[in-house]
């Protein structure tokens, strides 16, 4: 019988067997943050053990640091703490670090692909759980625990069990304007928050090969909003373009070997997987979360469910205490629904492309009044791709602020916040309660619905009117 992708890549990195189930991993690539790392550190040194493969692991500082402003102290003690923590660490055990004063430093998810570090068939860890992300690029990617952090630092390994394989299989042509974005919501939408559990979902189809290596990571970002370990593409000549003279992507006479392994990783034809799924790119509209997490959408024009009509019980109760949560009624249209900010950025929605669609909706246009809306690039190559193309200046004509690369306003962690009760066009992965800040209420979006929003002051359907 044939193997899948990710049974590929998991049997060509066992290096050890713990017990029956449980075997220890290689580790091709240790990516870290101020955010889970300080305590593995601490635990490292009490344990008087070193960083044991300086060279695979690669830092870069994002979700505490203000995007207004390049400090270490701009966005509160706390997170100076953090940030200064880190630049510590990394000093101390010669670990390469994307810090405030590096132009590259940007979104951890972001400056992976875009360094050259993410590469097919590698396994990815980081203390966070959108390193689905990397799995764009056919390697196995997947947040871990600080615990773990601190396991892969002192040892390059890590103890896994194998997981159930999902194909997510997507064929036929996206409308104009409904991206990537629409297809990771709606694709939650129909398998739910805890769909993917115990899976490792592979996507494929002619949908995913037509699509751009952004809009994969696009994908596989929110592959764990749906419960999924780690979201899969296999590599093609997409990523191998994307790949080709990236800093420390394979060099010289390293690159054909290296494209030619990578040719080889792809689920057999004869493999099996243990659930697949089907989905029609033609049937999928542009996406507006109503509720308080990620399968919690809709359509933009079909109106706010009711809590009757889901039969779970759980899932009806949840539905209340969202509307309630989100001051929405059920039956409410979103395109009735005023915003208050607009938030582009994070590391779904923050790279060259995304900021390209959300431009070619706003030029020539203004912030409707009373809408705060900015923008952050994921990374300081995004941020001076787009000052090149003309995209800041189209974003800052039309009254959105442009900032610094950081995680910002994705999560309550630094100096943006949505205020209480303001409702929030985000192109970012959670809608969480209090996810952008307390009482904050969040409405997941792709860019161009979001930068359509902050024109209009209110959802719009994209895909028709003047906007198509
Ligand atoms: C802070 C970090 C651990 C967290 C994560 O793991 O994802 C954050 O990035 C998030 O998006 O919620
Ligand atoms: S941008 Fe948001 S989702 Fe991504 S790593 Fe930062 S906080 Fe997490």
């Amino acid at each position: 019988m044939g193997q899948t992708l990710y049974q590929k890549i998991y049997q060509s990195h066992v290096v050890g067997k713990i017990n029956a189930s449980t075997d220890l991993l290689y580790v091709d690539r240790h990516l870290i943050h101020e955010v889970t790392s300080p305590q593995a550190f601490s635990g490292l040194k009490l344990a008087g053990r070193h960083v044991r493969r300086t060279d695979l692991t690669f830092a870069t500082m994002d979700h505490n640091v203000s995007t207004q402003k390049r400090s270490l102290d701009a966005a509160g003690e706390t997170s100076r703490k953090q940030l200064e923590a880190l630049a510590e660490n990394c000093a101390e055990n010669q670990i390469p670090i994307l810090d405030l004063t590096h132009p590259d430093q940007g979104i951890v998810h972001v400056i992976g692909p875009e360094q050259g570090l993410t590469q097919p068939g590698m396994i990815i860890v980081c203390g966070d759980s959108h390193t689905s992300t990397h799995g764009a690029f056919g390697a196995l990617a997947f947040g871990i625990g600080t615990s773990e952090v601190e396991h892969v630092l002192a040892t390059q390994t890590l103890p896994q069990q194998q997981a159930k394989t999902l194909k997510v299989e997507i064929n036929g042509q996206l409308s104009a304007h409904v991206t990537a974005k629409d297809v990771a919501l709606a694709v939650i939408g129909k398998l739910g928050t805890a769909g993917g559990n115990g899976y490792v979902a592979e996507f494929t189809g002619d949908t995913i090969s037509a699509m751009s290596m952004e809009s994969r990571m696009t994908l596989c970002n929110m592959s764990i909003e749906m419960g999924a370990k780690a979201g899969l593409i296999a590599p093609d000549d997409v990523t191998f373009a994307y790949l080709k003279d990236k800093a420390n992507a394979p060099q010289g006479e390293h690159w054909p070997a290296a494209v030619s392994y990578w040719q080889s990783l792809h689920s057999d034809s004869d493999a099996v997987f243990d659930h697949t799924v089907q989905i029609n790119a033609a049937d999928i509209t542009p996406q507006v979360t109503w509720g308080t997490n990620p399968e919690q959408v809709i359509s933009v024009d079909t109106p706010v469910p009711a809590p009757e009509s889901f039969a779970d019980e759980t899932k009806r109760d949840a539905a209340a205490r969202a509307l309630q949560y989100m001051g929405l009624s059920a039956g409410q249209k979103l395109t009735d629904c005023q915003v208050d900010v607009v938030f582009i950025g994070s590391c779904t929605n923050s790279r060259i492309e995304d900021l390209r669609a959300a431009a070619s909706v706003i030029k020539g246009k203004t912030v409707a009044a009373g809408v705060r809306a900015l923008v952050v690039p994921g990374s300081g190559i995004v941020k001076r791709q787009a000052e090149a193309e003309g995209l800041a200046d189209i974003f800052k004509a039309a009254g959105f602020e442009w900032r610094e690369p950081g995680c910002s306003m994705c999560l309550g962690m630094n100096d943006d916040r949505v205020e209480a009760g303001q409702r929030c066009a985000s192109t970012s992965n959670r809608n969480f309660e209090g996810r952008q800040g307390r009482g904050a209420r969040t409405h997941l979006v792709s860019p161009a619905m979001a930068a359509a929003a902050a024109i209009a002051g209110k959802f719009v359907n994209i895909t028709q009117g003047d906007w198509a």
